[in-house]
């Protein structure tokens, strides 16, 4: 196995996303005769991104995008106030650190003077709420008079917004109407229903110059709210179950990209949306890691490494470097047993493979099992 280097450290974009599930009572129109019902009992919104995004053109993916400054604005206090406030909003009780590997250089936002700024915590809510609304239309506020702490259900999106297109035409314009708006309305961003789910740092691959930093929110919504994509970062949407997800992309109507096929296998493990949100309340102590997948070339494809598996590095050389082998994949497959990979055959064809024990209480998904006719 050798390892290939590339000079220069990339310049990571602290960013945010939300997984959107939504428990699902409409008429099974959208389900083809042919294909049997999701077994799961909820949806979760993939967007299309534009074919003329320079990040992952046409992909499917979670509402997200990059912290703005005006996410962690000091200005966001007094619409919190009185209820809510420094040092955790309401949020309850931090929860554990684990040590991180990698450690990164300072990402751009972070090199400015922090004080009298949002915690990260609120933050990056206040940004995966803001790219909700920017990229899909979709409003998680709640209002200011509304009793404090996370509600004991999932909850509701905000009716469609008199005025949207203006408004979102401000937003995208300049991050600070957000908080604008949110005045307008007398809501404040409904940060307690998010919850921390996951964390990627974009694998290094020669020829990707943009790195993303993403903390991934799972909200539970009780119905799928109206959506509308803006038709500019963002030309469609879906609502999928899991496995839905899952055929879509075999069956290349979708491409997802591998960190988004992972939450998707992972999300797959829960039978309805009131288990989905009670394992997020029951995790909310236990913290995250955030993980660089580090890429592993083989002769006729390529293996995202993860933490746990046994060629898995902790070395931060790998920040800006990548695996290489002369062997094929299922040679490499063979030769090993500890597992937590996912195995890329081609655009449309991963395998997830996970044979380590989940850590901090979470879940992984469960191992998948190529169908050889797609090979
Ligand atoms: C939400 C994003 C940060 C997008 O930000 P943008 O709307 O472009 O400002 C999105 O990049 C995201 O969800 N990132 C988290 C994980 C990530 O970076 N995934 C990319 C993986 S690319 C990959 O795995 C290599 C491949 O193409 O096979
Ligand atoms: N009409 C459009 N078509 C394609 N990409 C667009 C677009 N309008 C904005 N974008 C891109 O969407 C990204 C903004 O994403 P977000 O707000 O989710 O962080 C920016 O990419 P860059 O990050 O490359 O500048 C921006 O250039
Ligand atoms: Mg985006």
């Amino acid at each position: 196995m050798s390892s290939s280097l590339r000079p220069g450290p990339s310049r990571w974009r602290r960013a945010a996303s939300i997984v959107l599930a939504a428990g699902w009572s409409r008429p099974e129109t959208a389900t083809p005769p042919s294909r049997p019902p999701p077994a799961e009992g909820f949806r979760l919104l993939l967007l299309q991104r534009s074919p003329h995004q320079g990040f992952m053109p046409g992909a499917h993916v979670f509402s997200g995008g990059v912290l703005d400054a005006a996410d962690r604005s000091a200005d966001w206090l007094g619409l919190f106030a009185p209820h809510h406030g420094p040092p955790r909003f309401g949020l309850g009780p931090a929860p554990f650190s684990h040590t991180a590997f990698p450690s990164l250089p300072d990402a751009d936002d972070h090199k400015a003077d922090n004080t009298g700024t949002l915690p990260d915590d609120v933050a990056f809510r206040i940004c995966a709420v803001r790219e909700a609304f920017e990229e899909a239309g979709v409003l998680l506020l709640r209002p200011r008079t509304s009793p404090p702490g996370p509600a004991p259900g999932p909850g509701l999106a905000l009716e469609p917004l008199p005025g949207l297109v203006s408004w979102r035409d401000r937003v995208r314009q300049d991050p600070r109407h957000f908080l604008r708006l949110c005045a307008h309305l007398d809501c404040t961003p409904d940060i307690w229903a998010l919850h921390n789910w996951s964390a990627w740092l974009t694998p290094f691959l020669r020829g990707t110059t943009r790195r993303f930093d993403t903390a991934f929110f799972l909200c539970c919504l009780s119905e799928p709210p109206p959506v509308y994509p803006d038709l500019a970062e963002v030309v469609g949407y879906q609502w999928s179950s899991p496995s839905e997800a899952t055929e879509s992309f075999l069956s290349k109507e979708i491409w997802l990209p591998p960190p988004q096929f992972y939450e998707v296998r992972r999300l797959a493990n829960f039978a309805s949306l009131s288990d989905l949100h009670k394992f997020c309340l029951g995790r909310a102590l236990e913290g995250l890691e955030r993980w660089l997948p580090i890429i592993l070339l083989t002769a006729d494809g390529m293996v995202h490494l993860l933490p746990g598996d046994e060629l898995y590095l902790e070395d931060s050389d790998f920040l800006e470097n990548l695996m290489s082998t002369e062997k094929k994949t299922e040679e490499i497959m063979k030769e090993g047993k500890q597992f937590h990979r996912i195995v890329t055959y081609h655009r449309h064809l991963y395998d997830i493979h996970v044979t380590v024990q989940s850590k901090y209480k979470h879940v992984y998904p469960k191992n998948s099992v190529v169908r050889k006719s797609h090979l």
